[in-house]
């Protein structure tokens, strides 16, 4: 076949009226829309094979960021997916290096989460042109190839190509195995669906018992309003899934330093083992300070983390013990596999967030390729689940007894099915537009 070429590149603006039943809603983002700015490479391969992406936002806006993904994709235009392929660590300087759009950012913000899409789209489109899902696309690659795909700019004082090369010489050891562990076992999941802020108390302990039955022993709940609601809610899950399972607590960025500290003194008695986003998530000495102060309560952070450099810095810091990477915040697969290295090598046990749409979908094969190939273990490791929207999806998630099971499909996972882009495209699918009828007929 002759070079597959990218020709075109299609955005959409995708968003599901999520926040009508408070799905996913919490302290400081009371009324989420789950969205997606959505991205399509079309090739000019004859079997119409095409790469597809999506970051993730949480409604007004979304459209920001796809003139983003508009402003970006004329560097993939015309392009062979090989001139990537063979330098992908090049490739990623050649999208984030453009010397306009960087001033946006540069590696943050709008242009950074588009970044993210359309990175994803390239490594779906090479996961599918090579038959394999992305876990295995990057399981069968050498240490050598991996580290290849990184851009170490900015973290070598943290960690060296040499040192990455390494870490994942000795996690090769054990790999075949590891992965017939995960195709028997699947993957711990932790469910977040239980404890959404806008939740009644009965809603919560019906979901709990829910989520029991279905095989969870982890189960995150939202805090941050007001500390005796917070209490209330946590004596609830606590009394629905007793002392032995795991209770996360996320606080979406809601407080101070100090008001953290006290807060998490008045929560402990609910056993929590991490508290999630206590305050800003560019505040790295912030964190370490709370870190501190709570242990041997958990301090996760990262769903907000703009790029490696952070994450580098809270590595150093001691500033968190989860490590929280999430798949389309930072700039794509190329940086996520920088960030899982250096979790790897300050032992930071990586438990991705997963809250969103598709976020389940992608994040499966991170912590998969990390469990392979790069820390070699599950130890105080899970992923994130979320009961919503997998429908969209043409290969949606299949969790198993609480766990994920490695998806078989070649790509990424993230392809939505037309009509759910077609219907939920804003502001002219049909659910947007019947929502505004019956909003105007009210
Ligand atoms: C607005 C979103 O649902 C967030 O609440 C969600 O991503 C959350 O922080 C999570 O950890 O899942
Ligand atoms: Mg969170």
């Amino acid at each position: 076949m002759e070079k597959l070429l990218i020709t075109a590149v299609e955005t959409k603006d995708v968003r599901f009226p999520t926040s009508a039943s408070l799905d996913g809603s919490d302290a400081m983002n009371p009324d989420p829309d789950y969205s997606a700015a959505y991205v399509i490479l079309k090739t000019n391969h004859p079997d119409g094979l095409e790469g597809h992406g999506l970051t993730f936002t949480i409604g007004r806006g979304n459209e920001i960021c796809v003139n983003a993904l508009n402003a970006l994709a004329p560097l993939l235009i015309g392009k062979s997916l090989d001139s990537f392929t063979e330098d992908m660590a090049g490739f990623w300087r050649m999208i984030t290096g453009d010397s306009q759009l960087r001033w946006l950012g540069p590696e943050k913000g709008v242009i950074h989460l588009a970044t993210g899409a359309l990175v994803n789209a390239v490594w779906d489109l090479y996961a599918k042109k090579e038959k394999k899902p992305l876990w295995k696309l990057l399981s069968d690659m050498s240490p050598e190839e991996l580290v290849s795909c990184i851009d170490f700019t900015y973290i070598t004082d943290a960690i060296t190509p040499e040192e990455a090369l390494c870490i994942l010489q000795k996690s090769a050891e054990g790999k075949a195995e590891r992965i017939e562990h995960l195709l028997t076992n699947g993957y711990p999941a932790y469910t977040t669906s239980v404890g959404w802020l806008g939740y009644s108390d009965d809603k919560m302990r019906r979901l709990c018992r829910e989520a029991k039955t279905e095989g969870f022993k982890y189960m995150k709940m939202k805090v941050g309003t007001n500390i005796e609601d917070d209490m209330r809610r946590a004596a609830i899950i606590r009394e629905e899934i007793g002392e032995d399972f795991k209770l996360m607590m996320d606080a979406n960025q809601k407080w101070d330093v100090d008001e953290a500290i006290e807060n998490m003194s008045l929560l402990k008695k609910y056993n929590p083992w991490w508290i999630e986003e206590p305050t800003s998530p560019d505040d790295v000495l912030g964190h370490a300070t709370i870190a501190k102060a709570i242990a041997p309560i958990k301090v996760a952070t990262g769903e907000h983390c703009q790029n490696r450099v952070i994450f580098k810095q809270l590595f150093q810091a001691k500033a968190f013990e989860v490590c929280q990477i999430d798949s389309c915040r930072v700039g794509g697969v190329n940086e996520i596999l920088a960030i899982l290295l250096m979790a790897a090598k300050f032992n930071i046990p990586v438990c991705p967030h997963a809250g969103g749409v598709g976020l389940c979908e992608y994040v499966q094969h991170l912590s998969m390729i990390d469990f392979i190939a790069i820390s070699g273990s599950m130890e105080n490791r899970v992923i994130e689940y979320v009961d919503h929207l997998h429908e969209h999806f043409h290969e949606p998630v299949v969790i198993k007894n609480g766990a994920y099971m490695p998806p078989q499909a070649p790509g990424f996972s993230i392809t939505m099915k037309s009509s759910s882009l077609e219907n939920y495209g804003f502001p002219n699918g049909e659910k947007w537009n019947k929502r505004e009828e019956l909003e105007a007929n009210k």
